[in-house]
């Protein structure tokens, strides 16, 4: 028998098979999610001059004994306001510039004011520079304010807006058909006989690509008939990606593989050494990616997660686009492992990390009672209860 292909060759592989998607420039405002192609280099300073934390009193610190002659009103907004001189302090607002002769605020709450006389209360003394933001404090004129290939978030369009941005350059947002396959499959919703299934998957994927940058489109429920699977292959040749899920097996009526063949697809690579996920193949139909997704609900989610979204944060830009792993402790103990590395549904708290009893991956109760994928490497010893594992958040 063949030797399975190792997971991490698998998914060099697939990456090896790849080319960016063409990147864009587009507002600011419409860049949530997508990936930068370029490192952003800001375009001011922040704050561009001292400016004020607070709402009170600009002064000299070499003055701070007061009292001051009030001199001048700055607010945010406005032009820098007159020069201060010795024994004088102006009116100042959050965010409004510094005056020339000043570097120290004092809050309104700390002065009593005396018509255009200004005092302070008591304590505290004035500290240097105190409740200023400094020119460049935040960052400086061409500095590097975002790196190529991080995923712009709500913070990141902000602080490229503050550098000085309207447009930015992003990775391009791949073109993805997801195909299901199988006489079984019904539509959500719809009553089912005992030899039908909902069909799950399609929505479960969807979902997954939905929270990336990518334009998807459906082709569900394709019966398992060469001609009708040929023919969807087909249209959907104008893709970057073609997942299907479904008939990746040996069975006689797992279609994918032949179709792919007789419609002249190149095999890169078909069955894995994972579990789930054995069936994963992944090869080339004209210029589209095709990556044939294991039928059981727990090994398409397994194989999603660790190719296919993968592979779409690749196209899209990203700089770090394999599945981040995280570590914790084992609640049980965890026998040794095959040439199968296993991705085990598994629930991870404060306490440790629990992977549940049954494993089959046909079971969707435990995938979405599970928050974690336990990561067991191939040919892994047994783990102690308390050993440190690896997992995938999910
Ligand atoms: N003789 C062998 N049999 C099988 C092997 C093997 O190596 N030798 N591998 C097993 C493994 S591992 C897996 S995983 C499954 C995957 O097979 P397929 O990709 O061909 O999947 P199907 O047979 O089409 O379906 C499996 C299972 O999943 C249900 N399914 C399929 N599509 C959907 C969908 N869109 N939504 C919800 N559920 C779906 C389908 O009804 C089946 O119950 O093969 C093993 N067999
Ligand atoms: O490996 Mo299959 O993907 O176990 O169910």
């Amino acid at each position: 028998m063949k030797p399975l292909l190792p997971l991490e060759e698998a998914q060099k592989r697939l990456i090896a098979m790849a080319q960016r998607s063409p990147s864009e420039t587009i507002p600011v405002g419409e860049a949530n999610g997508r990936y930068l192609a370029e490192d952003l280099i800001a375009k001011r300073s922040q704050p561009a001059a001292d400016m004020s934390a607070m709402d009170g009193y600009a002064i000299a610190f070499d003055d701070r004994a007061g009292p001051w002659q009030l001199v001048g009103e700055c607010k945010a907004g406005s032009p820098p306001c007159p020069p201060i001189q010795a024994g004088q302090a102006a009116r100042i607002f959050t965010g409004a510039l510094l005056p020339e002769g000043a570097d120290t605020v004092v809050m309104q709450e700390n002065v009593k004011s005396d018509g255009a006389k200004i005092q302070l209360i008591d304590d505290p003394s004035p500290v240097k520079g105190r409740h200023v933001r400094h020119a460049g404090g935040d960052f400086k004129a061409g500095d590097v304010a975002l790196k190529a290939g991080l995923q712009l978030n709500p913070a990141a369009l902000g602080h490229a807006v503050i550098a000085g941005a309207g447009h930015l350059s992003v990775g391009g947002t791949p073109k993805i058909a997801v195909l299901s396959t199988g006489d079984e499959l019904v539509a959500p919703g719809d009553d089912t006989e005992a030899h039908q299934i909902p069909a799950s998957n399609d929505v479960m994927i969807a979902a997954m690509l939905d929270q990336l940058p990518a334009k998807s489109r459906s082709i569900s429920r394709i019966k398992d008939d060469m001609d009708s699977l040929c023919a969807a292959l087909e249209s959907a040749e104008d893709c970057d990606i073609i997942v299907t899920i479904g008939g990746a097996s040996v069975g006689d009526h797992d279609l994918v593989a032949p179709a792919f063949n007789r419609l002249g697809g190149h095999t890169d690579f078909w069955k894995i050494a994972m579990k789930p996920g054995k069936p994963l193949m992944a090869g080339k139909l004209g210029s589209s990616l095709v990556v044939a997704l294991p039928g059981n609900p727990g090994s398409a989610f397994v194989t999603a997660t660790l190719f296919l979204v993968p592979l779409i944060r690749y196209l899209a830009g990203a700089e770090d686009y394999m599945p981040v792993m995280q570590s914790a402790t084992s609640s049980s103990m965890l026998p040794a492992t095959s040439q199968r590395a296993e991705f085990l549904r598994a629930k991870v708290d404060g306490s440790g990390i629990t992977a549940f009893d049954s494993q089959d991956s046909a079971k969707l109760s435990i995938l979405a009672a599970a928050n974690a994928l336990l990561y067991r490497p191939a040919h892994s010893p047994e783990q102690q209860k308390g050993a440190e594992v690896s997992y995938i958040a999910i």
